[in-house]
């Protein structure tokens, strides 16, 4: 289910916005220092091709679906940016399920979402606001 062209299929799960694991901003001020839905677009295909390059972080990306997680990624973002889409992935507990995610990999991969925002021209102040969005999600991401 869900799979789009070019996606592996994952086991079923309820499609659902509160999957996104954040509350969505309100207003539009955040999707436009984000650049709308195309800025959005341009920073996860940056942060996503980075982590799977990455010396620190990219092993466990390998053999995982890249054309996947650059869709979810993108639809989460933007929900949570209040840009425009729903979020049809996975919850954050069920995605990162036994994958062995350690604090060094998620400052990692905060690392190269924070110079993904910049290399887009987003405001330090906004890229630190959508970051305390994402924050309490490391409970779900880490490993227990
Ligand atoms: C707050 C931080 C993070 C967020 C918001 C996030 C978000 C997501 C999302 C939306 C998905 C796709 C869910 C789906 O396929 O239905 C996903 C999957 C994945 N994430 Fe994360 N992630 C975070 C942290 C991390 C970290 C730190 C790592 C490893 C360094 C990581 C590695 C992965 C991998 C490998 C997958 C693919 C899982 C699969 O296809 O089975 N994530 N993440």
């Amino acid at each position: 289910a869900n799979a789009m062209p070019g996606e592996e299929v994952v086991d079923p799960y309820t499609v659902d916005n509160r999957n996104a694991g954040a509350t969505p901003f309100t207003g539009d001020g955040m999707a436009k220092a984000f650049h709308g839905q195309d800025g959005i677009r341009r920073i996860v295909d940056r942060m996503v091709d980075t982590n799977f390059a990455d010396p620190a972080i990219g092993e466990i990306f390998a053999n995982q679906d890249k054309v996947r997680l650059k869709r979810t990624i993108f639809e989460q973002f933007c929900y949570i940016l209040n840009a425009g889409c729903a979020y049809t992935g996975r919850d954050m507990a069920t995605a990162h399920k036994d994958m062995g995610v350690q604090k060094a990999d998620m400052n990692r991969l905060v690392e190269i979402l924070q110079r993904s925002m910049a290399a887009e021209g987003v405001g330090f102040q906004e890229q630190n606001r959508f970051l305390s969005k994402l924050a309490p999600m490391r409970r779900d991401v880490l490993q227990k």
